[in-house]
């Protein structure tokens, strides 16, 4: 279970994140939705400590997390995986090496700063890779993909990580509608397969609907929603998100359907 207690942030005089508290069940599909400026990825971004909340505690189980600092810091960004809109793979390297970049933190660091790869990291790997139906991308430079193939490299790059909970921010904001289903269903894929807690933040409220269990809207900082997709009415929907309403309530494709919701680890990928 992920709690956050009252967890604030201020950059300068500007509050991003206000007084929020929310407990987050393992295995949670959570899709965070609101208007450009919410608080959104500064809410994901604390919980992952790329920014450290000004007020409040974030527990994960018994890990204190806003107290961890050095190697207790590392283990927890390993344990909590987060995709950028922008993907940040290594442009220059190899697929294949991208995702091996997940495994850094389960392997010996004179081994890791040598980027010597075992047989069994490489298989894991490219079993992740093969899940998303890109493993005949194994060889090419990561710059050369398309947005989408880029998209899974790094879902494939956070799998192999092992983590607990993923985080991910905007995730489909820069991909056209097919791609933004395919990396879609790899995260609804990772969450319903293995049993990985996804926190999403989207701006779209369809695919937020279609694909999250629990809808978490945030207005000026502040939670303003937290239910079952099915709660959230049209006319709250419009007052969450004001002037991008039009834009935010578009269609969006729809899910794959939800079977063979098998839970296993992510070791099992090989
Ligand atoms: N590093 C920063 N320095 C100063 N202000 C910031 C910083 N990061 C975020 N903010 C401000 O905090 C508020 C919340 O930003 P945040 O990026 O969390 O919102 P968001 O809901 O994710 O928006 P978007 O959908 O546009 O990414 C905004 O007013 C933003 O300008």
């Amino acid at each position: 279970m992920l709690v956050l207690d009252d967890v604030s942030r201020q950059f300068n005089n500007k509050t991003a994140v206000a007084g929020v508290s929310l407990s987050i069940p393992a295995g949670s599909f959570v899709g965070v939705i609101g208007r450009s400026g919410a608080g959104k990825s500064t809410l994901l971004r604390m919980v992952n400590r790329l920014v450290d909340p000004t007020s409040g505690s974030i527990r994960f189980g018994d890990v204190d997390v806003t107290r961890l600092d050095g190697k207790a810091l590392r283990d927890w960004r390993a344990r909590c995986a987060m995709i950028f809109q922008q993907f940040n793979l290594v442009g220059r390297l190899d697929v294949l090496t991208n995702v091996l970049m997940g495994r850094l933190s389960k392997v010996p660091t004179a081994r890791s700063l040598l980027r010597l790869w075992s047989e069994e990291d490489r298989a894991i790997a490219l079993a992740a890779l093969e899940q998303f139906d890109i493993a005949q991308l194994a060889a090419q430079r990561a710059d050369s993909l398309s947005g989408g193939q880029q998209q899974r490299v790094a879902i494939a790059r956070a799998l192999v990580q092992e983590p607990d909970a993923i985080l991910a921010d905007e995730p489909i904001a820069s991909l056209d509608p097919r791609n933004t289903k395919v990396v879609m269903d790899a995260l609804l894929r990772i969450n319903r397969h293995y049993g990985i807690t996804v926190v999403c933040n989207l701006h779209s409220l369809d695919l937020a609907r279609g694909y999250c269990d629990r809808l978490i809207g945030m207005s000026a900082g502040r939670v303003v929603f937290d239910g079952a997709p099915q709660m959230l009415t049209e006319d709250v929907a419009r007052d969450l998100y004001g002037l991008e309403a039009g834009e935010a309530l578009g269609h969006a494709p729809a899910p794959e359907p939800r079977a063979g919701l098998i839970g296993a680890p992510a070791a099992a990928l090989i």
